[in-house]
């Protein structure tokens, strides 16, 4: 039997103003997961930074948002001096949602040099920058950090040599930060999506791609937006005080399913 989707009303199960008062800084919130995430961040009282390249996509979060606690600015996170002194200017951070990201699909031997730096320093070292640069902010209130990544960067994905091994990295990271940051009080998470049927998903793969993924996930289902976000808010909130350094698969199940069980 196929499990139900929720509805995006059914995700939400985190107490209204669970996050009143908060700050967070979400990138990539002028699409898909990270417009979710600080669409529901905004409703459970935070204040949020949206932050990407493109403003327009910016204005039409804020458009949706309808509230003053939303701003936004236009930022590439791979100029990591503007991103760094960005970050810096905020000052107090409870929350960074380090969500942009994403990748090309080619086989691995297919990767130029150029190409394999593009997806890593996208997906790991301006994430990796990022984190750094907002460390005093975090340490200042007792900040979290919500890093995205892939379901099972570990497992082997095919076409993804580049993502899986920036996203690992991330995973990696995460828990190094962990244990080293705790005397600042900072948490670090790491949430891995598996099939999110967005925009950008849907230009990154074929519709029948990503149908046979999901048909093979062993809820078969895809992940909504809705449920990613409602973890990103939970991981931001007193539900997750006794947890850090993890890696959280909201997947489906995709991560036990074997690398040769996917397509391509
Ligand atoms: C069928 C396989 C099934 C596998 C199962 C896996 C399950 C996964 C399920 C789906 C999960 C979806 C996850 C998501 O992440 S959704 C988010 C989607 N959004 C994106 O991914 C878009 C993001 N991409 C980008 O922003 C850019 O592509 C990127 C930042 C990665 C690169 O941008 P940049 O502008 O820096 O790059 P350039 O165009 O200048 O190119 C740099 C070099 O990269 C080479 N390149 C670019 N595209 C390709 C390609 N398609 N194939 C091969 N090479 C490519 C390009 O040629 C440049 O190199 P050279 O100068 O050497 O040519
Ligand atoms: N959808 C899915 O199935 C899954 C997604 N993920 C990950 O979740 C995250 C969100 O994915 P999703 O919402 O689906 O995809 P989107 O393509 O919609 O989101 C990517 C976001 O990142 C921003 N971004 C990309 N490059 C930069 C940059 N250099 N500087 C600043 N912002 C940037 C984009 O904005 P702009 O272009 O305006 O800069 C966009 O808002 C990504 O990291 C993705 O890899 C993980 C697993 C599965």
């Amino acid at each position: 039997m196929i499990a139900p989707r929720p509805t995006a009303q059914e995700c939400k199960v985190l107490p209204a103003a669970a996050l009143r008062d908060r700050l967070a800084l979400v990138t990539g919130a002028g699409s898909g997961i990270g417009r979710a995430v600080a669409l529901r961040l905004l409703e459970l009282g935070a204040s949020v930074v949206g932050v990407g390249r493109r403003a327009q996509r910016l204005a039409e979060t804020a458009e949706l948002a309808k509230t003053s606690r939303f701003r936004y600015q236009a930022l590439d996170l791979r100029d990591r001096p503007a991103a760094a002194e960005f970050v810096a200017g905020l000052g107090g951070l409870d929350l960074l949602v380090n969500n942009a990201g994403g990748q090309f699909v080619a086989p691995a031997a297919e990767i130029s040099r150029r190409g394999f730096d593009a997806v890593t320093d996208l997906n790991l070292t301006a994430q990796a920058s990022l984190l750094l640069a907002a460390r005093p902010g975090l340490a200042a209130r007792g900040g979290r950090v919500v890093n995205l990544s892939l379901s099972a960067p570990d497992r082997g994905l095919p076409g993804h040599a580049h993502s899986a091994a920036a996203r690992a990295g991330i995973a990696a990271l995460t828990r190094s930060l962990a244990r080293r940051w705790r005397a600042e009080d900072i948490r670090l998470f790491c949430l891995a999506p598996g099939t999110v049927l967005t925009a950008g998903a849907g230009e990154e793969l074929p519709a029948g791609d990503l149908a046979r993924i999901v048909a093979r996930t062993p809820l078969g289902r895809d992940t909504t937006p809705g449920e990613v976000a409602e973890w990103v808010a939970a991981l931001g909130s007193g539900a997750a005080d006794a947890v850090s350094g993890a890696l959280i698969e909201v997947d489906g199940g995709a991560g036990l399913v074997a690398a040769a069980a996917l397509p391509g």
